[in-house]
């Protein structure tokens, strides 16, 4: 079996500036002073991934998910620690990232494309199945500054899902877009788990880890406090009493139907 994706002890920290109130603002100022602190979004995580996996990231707000996904993808560099990945990758880190405002849907589909290494032929050649992947109609010529934010995922997502890959990455897919375009974006992505490609899939919902991955890895306060089974994965995040929540628990009902539909 191959290694798709070594990440080895990995920490990431980041500063911050704290004025908790504008009088303590002014305070600081006056005294000038800067409150400035640090936080480590990941420490010390390792794993191991094979070609062809599909893994589920999951963990609460603020755990490290997207900062884990973006040390993968290359967007940003571990402060120690090493990741080591195979193949080229493709995915939605965040949405509409890389987007300018001023282009057309149409200009920005060739240049995120170019982005994820695609040539201008491959583009040309993939044109019109990006596009009505990405039903946004008429607009696909109107700036993108004036789409809403769904028509914004959607484009995004549909160039990433055409691009020729080895490793998918996707975190909030199902956080954006409407019903039957999660229904779209669910099924693209189990054809890509189906294809042998690797695929990272950052998810709160629970049924639909259930349905995309084999393993989860649930990330607690930047450190990795699960990594296994997926069922086991979504017991070990009940601990933390998510199951209390009567809307988390409606949102997985409504997550169950759709990912039950694919
Ligand atoms: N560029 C940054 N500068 C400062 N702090 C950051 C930066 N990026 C992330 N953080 C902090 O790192 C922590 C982890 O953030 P991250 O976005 O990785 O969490 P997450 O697990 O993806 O959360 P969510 O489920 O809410 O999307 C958070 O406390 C966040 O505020």
């Amino acid at each position: 079996m191959t290694t798709s994706i070594v990440v080895q002890d990995v920490s990431k920290t980041f500063r911050y500036q704290a004025h908790p109130t504008l009088k303590k603002v002014l305070q600081d100022r006056l005294r000038g002073e800067h409150a400035k602190g640090s936080f480590k979004a990941l420490d010390g995580v390792s794993f191991e991934v094979q070609q062809g996996e599909s893994i589920g990231l999951m963990g609460l707000n603020g755990s490290g998910k997207s900062t884990l996904l973006k040390l993968v993808s290359g967007v940003m560099r571990p402060d120690e620690g090493q990741v080591l990945v195979r193949g080229r990758i493709s995915g939605l880190i965040a949405t509409g990232a890389g987007f300018h405002n001023e282009l057309s849907g149409r200009d920005n589909i060739y240049m995120n494309a170019a982005m994820l290494g695609m040539t201008k032929e491959e583009t040309d050649a993939k044109f019109d199945d990006i596009a009505a992947f990405a039903d946004v109609g008429r607009f696909m010529d109107t700036p993108v500054g004036n789409y809403s934010s769904g028509m914004f995922a959607r484009l995004g997502f549909s160039v990433a899902v055409h691009v020729d890959c080895d490793i998918f990455i996707a975190d909030e897919v199902l956080a954006v877009g409407d019903r039957p375009f999660k229904r779209k974006c669910l099924k693209r992505m189990k054809e890509i788990r189906e294809s042998g490609i690797t695929m990272f899939y950052v998810s709160h919902s629970a049924a639909s880890v259930k349905k995309m991955c084999d393993r989860a890895i649930v990330l607690d306060k930047g450190t990795v406090g699960f990594d296994g089974d997926v069922e086991e994965a979504i017991k070990f995040l009940h601990y933390d009493g998510d199951d209390d929540e009567p809307d988390a628990e409606d949102e997985d009902e409504r997550d169950e139907e759709l990912a039950n539909d694919i």
